[in-house]
């Protein structure tokens, strides 16, 4: 066993993060000592951070194209966001996270490790329609599809996706939004398996791409 296993690193994640993997220890890292003494993660999380926190997030990356860009909504402790972006430094993210430790603290993260692509934003997502378009939308243990559409599907622009992190869920959570679908805006929704062959547990992921026009904001909804 060499040093990074021991670390609870996978030898998994050298494949998944290649040139990028000695800023992925450096998240990691953070993770388990600042994430943990400032209340971001669990204690209990930190000897499955690799597996069930940072590669199940990075892999979403694969969905992604270097012209996007990505808005993480409930960003926290930086997932999917910064497991994305350390995978990605051609493509933009923005975190959005409101509460100010947490945006404190990815603010840290982000100048220790140096990431030039990332910006963090303290907002409410639904505070930034009219505001800012995206062409992606990233979210983990956020809210319920149902409540996610609503807030960030004015945040597409034209053909614009949402890519929900959910697990064995998101069948029933994709019948219960139909009604938000409907009325935000989406044209299609799928669900996309990320990871297989890499993970054990492959990444399910709630795909929703909106129209031409962009994310809708149902007219008893628009502000003034
Ligand atoms: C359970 S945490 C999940 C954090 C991270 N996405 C993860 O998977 O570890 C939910 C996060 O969503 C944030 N949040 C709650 N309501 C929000 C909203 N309306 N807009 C943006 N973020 C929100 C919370 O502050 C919190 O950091």
């Amino acid at each position: 066993m060499d040093a990074a296993e021991l670390q609870g690193e996978p030898t998994v994640a050298g494949e998944v993060y290649r040139d990028a993997i000695s800023t992925a220890r450096e998240y990691a890292s953070h993770l388990s000592t600042t994430g943990v003494e400032w209340g971001l993660i669990g204690p209990r999380e930190v000897p499955r951070l690799w597996d069930r926190h940072i590669l199940n997030c990075a892999v979403v990356a694969d969905l992604v194209d270097a012209d996007d860009t990505v808005v993480d909504v409930g960003s926290g402790a930086g997932l999917p966001g910064i497991a994305m972006a350390i995978r990605r430094p051609d493509t933009a993210f923005t975190l959005v996270e409101p509460l100010a430790r947490r945006v404190q603290w990815l603010e840290m993260v982000v100048a220790d490790l140096g990431l030039h692509n990332v910006e963090v934003v303290r907002a409410r997502s639904e505070e930034l329609a009219g505001t800012r378009r995206f062409s992606v939308a990233t979210a983990r243990a956020v809210a319920a599809l149902s409540g996610l559409v609503p807030w960030t599907l004015p945040l597409l622009g034209p053909r614009g996706r949402l890519l929900a992190i959910k697990g064995q869920a998101a069948e029933e959570e994709i019948r219960k939004a139909g009604q938000a679908l409907r009325s935000f805006g989406a044209s299609e929704k799928k669900i996309v398996t990320v990871g297989a062959g890499l993970l054990e547990v492959p990444t399910r992921v709630v795909e929703v791409i909106v129209g031409q026009n962009g994310g809708k904001v149902p007219g008893s909804l628009r502000k003034g």
